[in-house]
């Protein structure tokens, strides 16, 4: 890969954009490589979390404004379309997915921050829509994700004036699930993955589908079956058997009793 770094934890993979010499900027290179990438994680059953990282000062500085100088709308349509398709494909992914942004989040790198389940920032991070002050829209979905995750009064606000937010700011409307300190970010991004992918994998599909639904309103009336479905499906799993033994352990029964 040119423009990215791709690794795999275990049951988290890694995305590391890596262009900072263009201020990892998402030209058509690195467009076709995530399709690529994207389509190899969709494809592996043991990964439980997908991570999308940049570097300590930039996360993505957007699409690559060389093109909009180049391209005519009509030209430039079915990029714009096609881009939109690969962010649809991350959010509906069935795996935990994170936008871990340090540094600047601007124009389409939001989008792909609100394309992913949730968002961890460094104390630093920023995040800036700034297509409304190239005289554009969002172009790749983000826009309309944004409204979904923080609500479409919030969102629009945020659309329309393109203002740079803090990443305090951004926790504060709910872009942002998790702030950590700069030189402590690495490390708590690792505990909270920890923590996030305790469950089984079929659980965590099961979950992801649930919000799936429920983001598409489908009312819960039309879910539990898929929720019984889901549950069925994990009752066999070594890993429930152990911690309902755990529990019934005459050891638990014993220490609970003194
Ligand atoms: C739907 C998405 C939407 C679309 O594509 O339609 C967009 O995302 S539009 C793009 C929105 N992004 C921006 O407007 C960001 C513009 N860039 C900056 O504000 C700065 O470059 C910044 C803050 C990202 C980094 O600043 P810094 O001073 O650290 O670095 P430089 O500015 O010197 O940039 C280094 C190098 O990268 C080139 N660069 C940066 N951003 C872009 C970009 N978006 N498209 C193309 N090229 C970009 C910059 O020109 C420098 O190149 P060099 O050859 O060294 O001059």
């Amino acid at each position: 890969m040119n423009t990215l770094i791709v690794s795999q934890e275990n049951e988290i993979g890694y995305i590391y954009f890596n262009r900072p010499e263009q201020a990892n900027t998402i030209n058509e290179e690195m467009i076709e490589e995530l399709e690529i990438t994207i389509e190899q994680f969709s494809q592996n059953d043991k990964l439980k979390a997908l991570i999308f990282r940049g570097y300590r000062e930039i996360f993505v500085s957007g699409g690559d404004l060389n093109q909009h100088q180049q391209m005519s709308g009509n030209q430039v349509y079915p990029l714009l379309y096609r881009v939109g398709k690969l962010l649809d494909q991350i959010a509906k992914l069935n795996v935990i997915t994170i936008a871990a942004v340090e540094g600047k989040a601007i124009g389409g790198g939001c989008e792909i921050v609100s394309s992913c389940d949730f968002c961890v920032a460094s104390s630093s991070a920023t995040f800036q829509f700034i297509q409304a002050r190239l005289g554009i829209t969002t172009a790749w979905g983000g826009g309309s994700r944004l409204m979904k995750k923080i609500g479409t009064k919030k969102g629009l606000q945020l659309l329309l004036t393109g203002e740079q937010i803090s990443s305090h700011q951004g926790h504060h409307i709910g872009l942002v699930d998790w702030v950590y300190e700069d030189e402590h970010f690495t490390h708590s991004l690792k505990k909270l993955l920890k923590k996030l992918t305790r469950p089984s994998k079929p659980a965590i599909y099961t979950f992801k589908k649930m919000a799936q639904l429920v983001e598409s309103g489908v009312s819960p009336s039309q879910i539990y079956p898929l929720e019984a479905q889901g549950c069925a499906e994990c009752w066999d799993l070594e890993k429930h058997q152990k911690s309902v033994n755990y529990i019934l352990s005459p050891l638990l029964k014993q220490k609970s009793n003194e």
